[in-house]
């Protein structure tokens, strides 16, 4: 994973922003990186602007430009693996204090910043230690903003929760013998009839998608990433498939591991199955198998703030939805925070992860300035909202 959070710092110094004391190792070599501009009021909780400083690798010449290179096309455009994913977002919000440093504001409730890393791997040692540590405890956090997905059209798209990965592996095993003989019970007759099963299921949420009757976010996604098995001869006695699924919070995760094991697994047909990061399938719902989700309506001062600020800054938002694939976010959702997910990149088609990412200079100037209404809003409201979950609550 490529890192940069030395700029961070440098650009925290340039800011005159609170650093040195904030900057912890929770494991070695991957430094959370927290930034703080002091607020008026330092007893108020404060805002917390998310964003990770890992990048995806690169097939470096399947790309136009140099995708380390920031190469700047003559249509403003912007080619750097991160430009969407997430440097633009964590440059922005240093930006935008810059604007309001300029300007003479001064924040009643402090704000940080954190730059943290390995959120493409999972965040494990990233965010989630992070969130579960004191240094975040001590930060009396009230609203998390993070990252979201670009928009090819003219509305900013916000997320108020977001898919659970699901990484399933079945295995077949199955009687061995000639190549030319037919028969039955292979393990790959045995692995075809739940990879039949799988096409079903995902063609039918698929459908739901197509139709326009659900959001990308709102059904559950399975995508097959791998296939092993055999050698040509004799007829293999084993053979797995390897499975990216993505559970929506409002899914019943009971139900989705009984099809598992019922239709895409059974036993009856000689077959296992795995699920990696099995964990995680909680981290979208709480322990009591509730989603988890941010408040979108009234009773969420932070959302309604939100969609003042765009409009202040002549933006326009589209409806809230839930992020498609997994973010940072949760771990702040799952501590009982409210976490928004907002990168302010409309007319942008979706590269993130793709070949020639971009970003327009453009939009990425016009995302300044809505954060600089953002932070603005955010940091003056001076209203009691929600306190941090204690741990043993959750
Ligand atoms: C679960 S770790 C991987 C995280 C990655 N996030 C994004 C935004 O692409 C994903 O959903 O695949
Ligand atoms: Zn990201
Ligand atoms: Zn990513």
């Amino acid at each position: 994973m490529h890192k940069q959070p030395i700029s961070c710092l440098s650009q925290a110094r340039d800011l005159s922003l609170e650093s040195s004391d904030q900057t912890k190792e929770f494991v070695q070599g991957k430094p959370v990186i927290l930034l703080k501009w002091l607020g008026s009021n330092p007893e108020l909780p404060s805002i917390l602007l998310n964003s990770h400083t890992d990048v995806v690798p690169v097939e470096q010449e399947k790309w136009s430009h140099h995708p380390f290179g920031a190469h700047l096309d003559r249509q403003g455009n912007i080619y750097a693996r991160g430009s969407q994913d997430m440097k633009c977002v964590g440059m922005q919000y240093l930006e935008a204090i810059r604007k309001l440093k300029a300007s003479g504001f001064e924040p009643v409730r402090s704000i940080y910043l954190s730059f943290v890393p390995d959120e493409e791997i999972g965040g494990h040692d990233g965010a989630e230690k992070f969130v579960d540590s004191d240094v975040f405890k001590n930060l009396n956090v009230d609203i998390v903003l993070d990252e979201g997905l670009a928009s090819p059209d003219e509305y900013y798209r916000a997320y108020y929760a977001e898919r659970c990965p699901w990484w399933l592996v079945i295995k077949a095993t199955g009687q061995p013998g000639h190549g030319a003989k037919l028969f039955d019970n292979t393990a790959m007759e045995n692995l075809l009839k739940s990879i039949e099963s799988v096409r079903r299921f995902r063609a039918s949420q698929f459908d739901l998608v197509k139709a326009g009757l659900k959001g990308e976010g709102e059904v559950v996604s399975v995508n097959m990433v791998f296939l092993k098995a055999g050698t040509p001869s004799p007829t293999p006695s084993e053979a797995e498939a390897g499975f990216d699924i993505r559970v929506p919070p409002t899914a019943d995760p009971e139900s989705l591991e009984r099809r598992i094991s019922e239709e895409w697994a059974p036993s009856s047909r000689n077959m296992t199955f795995e699920l990696g990061q099995f964990k995680q399938k909680v981290s979208v719902h709480d322990k009591f198998g509730k989603p988890v989700l941010t408040a979108t309506d009234s009773s969420n001062p932070w959302w309604t703030l939100l969609e003042e600020a765009i409009r202040k800054a002549n933006g326009k938002l589209g409806k809230p939805k839930i992020f498609p694939a997994s973010t940072d976010a949760r771990y702040f959702r799952q501590r009982g925070l409210p976490a928004i997910g907002f990168s302010p990149m409309a007319n942008t088609p979706i590269l993130l992860h793709d070949h020639n990412e971009f970003l327009n200079k453009d939009e990425y100037l016009k995302g300044i300035d809505v954060y600089v209404e953002i932070i603005k809003s955010y940091a003056s409201y001076v209203e009691h909202t929600r306190k941090e979950a204690s741990r043993d609550e959750l």
